[in-house]
């Protein structure tokens, strides 16, 4: 799928333009939208550069000026209240020490121990979104689908977290397997097909409508892929309209105006960007006979999988040797992508290793991470 990362649909010619006036649908309007998400993917079918500035608009111009309710000094963070992303979100809240404490797991609220004086609000994603614009909350976690399609034309949303690594799925664009749609397997393939013209436009719904026999394409979102192969649908290239995961979004005004918000946002961040830079790594430990560090130095840093993250720390293990203090070996440490262990092992012991130690890294708190100085840049700090 990474080939088609970044595409953008074109398929305007192809479609039915909207109606002129929202108040007087035209009888000619074929293109089906059950839902919101099909809503948004009509827009950017029908539009795409608008609908692409739109969805760009979510972070791009200066937060909106306006009241700000003076009536709460609480900060509120909007969690999703059910579907997939609810237990998902707070793991990941709890894996960065910031788990959430619901009393009564009938209430809408709950909060942090962790972090006084905010309140968190279970909320459906697309409330959450909703809520972020009206001023209700001040912090949400969401998809980025439901962003971009609850947020457009509102420049007061800013996404503090692009990459929370959960709920990854993509708003694709599926045609059946077979019949005229056998030798469809890119975006160009099924626009030229000479099935479509003016009279008889390509019809897109959302939901699996073809089956009963009301349309040609979905967009949908898909993860697995589970979906559309059960429903004798297939995915073609240039047909991706978004990639989407969980996001950490904020309102522009509160971050700007709302006490305690830039700073819940900071330690938010924070604590995020440590657990997802250590998940998936491993420390290394072992020891090695050596002259000097420097020797130990050049004999680890010729091996690719012990460069670490800046480079093996070395250290000397004293032992006493005829009542004097003296080095044999040397402890190496070194950062590692778990996936690539046994390889490190390997390598270590090729060139000298023994006494090999792994642990798991919890967090990796590196210098100031550049999403906190892009979100600044981007609030005009
Ligand atoms: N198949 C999927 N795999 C991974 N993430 C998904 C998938 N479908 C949706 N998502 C992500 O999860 C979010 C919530 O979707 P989910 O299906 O859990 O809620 P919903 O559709 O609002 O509720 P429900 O499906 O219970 O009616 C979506 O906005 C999207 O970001
Ligand atoms: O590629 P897959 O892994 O099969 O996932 C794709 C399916 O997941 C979502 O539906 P969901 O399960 O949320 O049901 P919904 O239609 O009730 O929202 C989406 O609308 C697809 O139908
Ligand atoms: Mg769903």
């Amino acid at each position: 799928m990474s080939a088609m990362m970044g595409a953008r649909l074109d398929l305007a010619p192809f479609l039915l333009s909207p109606s002129p006036s929202p108040s007087r649908p035209s009888p000619a309007l074929r293109l089906r939208t059950s839902s919101p998400a099909a809503a948004a993917a009509r827009t950017r079918l029908l539009a795409p550069r608008a609908a692409a500035a739109a969805a760009t608009a979510v972070s791009a111009k200066p937060a909106a000026a306006g009241p700000l309710s003076a009536d709460r000094s609480v900060v509120r963070l909007g969690l999703p209240s059910k579907g997939r992303m609810a237990e998902l979100t707070l793991s990941l809240l709890k894996s960065c020490q910031l788990s959430v404490r619901q009393l009564n797991p009938r209430q809408y609220t709950a909060d942090i121990p962790q972090v006084p004086n905010l309140e968190v609000w279970f909320q459906r994603p697309t409330d959450i979104v909703r809520k972020l614009c009206s001023g209700d909350l001040d912090l949400g976690i969401v998809g980025y689908d439901i962003i971009s399609e609850y947020a457009q034309g509102n420049d007061d949303l800013v996404i503090i977290h692009d990459a929370l690594d959960f709920g990854h799925c993509r708003l694709s664009l599926a045609v059946p397997k077979e019949g005229i749609f056998d030798s469809v397997n890119t975006l160009e393939d099924l626009l030229n097909m000479p099935q479509w013209s003016e009279e008889r436009p390509m019809r897109v719904v959302t939901g699996f409508g073809y089956v009963m026999g009301m349309a040609d394409a979905i967009v949908d979102l898909v993860s697995s892929g589970t979906t559309l192969r059960e429903n004798n649908l297939k995915e073609i290239e240039g047909g991706v309209i978004l990639e989407s995961q969980a996001t950490l979004v904020a309102s522009k005004k509160s971050l700007n105006r709302r006490e305690g918000v830039l700073e819940i946002s900071h330690e938010m961040l924070e604590r995020l960007e440590a657990h997802l830079t250590a998940s998936g790594k491993i420390m290394v430990t072992a020891n090695m006979r050596g002259n000097s560090a420097e020797e130990v130095a050049e004999r680890v840093l010729s091996q690719t999988s012990l460069c670490g993250l800046q480079g093996p720390t070395i250290s000397p293990v004293y032992c006493t040797q005829d009542g004097n203090v003296a080095v044999d070996y040397y402890a190496i440490n070194v950062v590692v992508p778990q996936k690539s262990l046994y390889k490190s092992i390997q390598q270590l012991r090729s060139i000298g290793g023994s006494g090999v130690l792994v642990s798991k890294l919890t967090y990796i708190f590196d210098e100031e991470t550049p999403r906190w100085r892009k979100l600044l840049s981007e609030l005009g700090m």
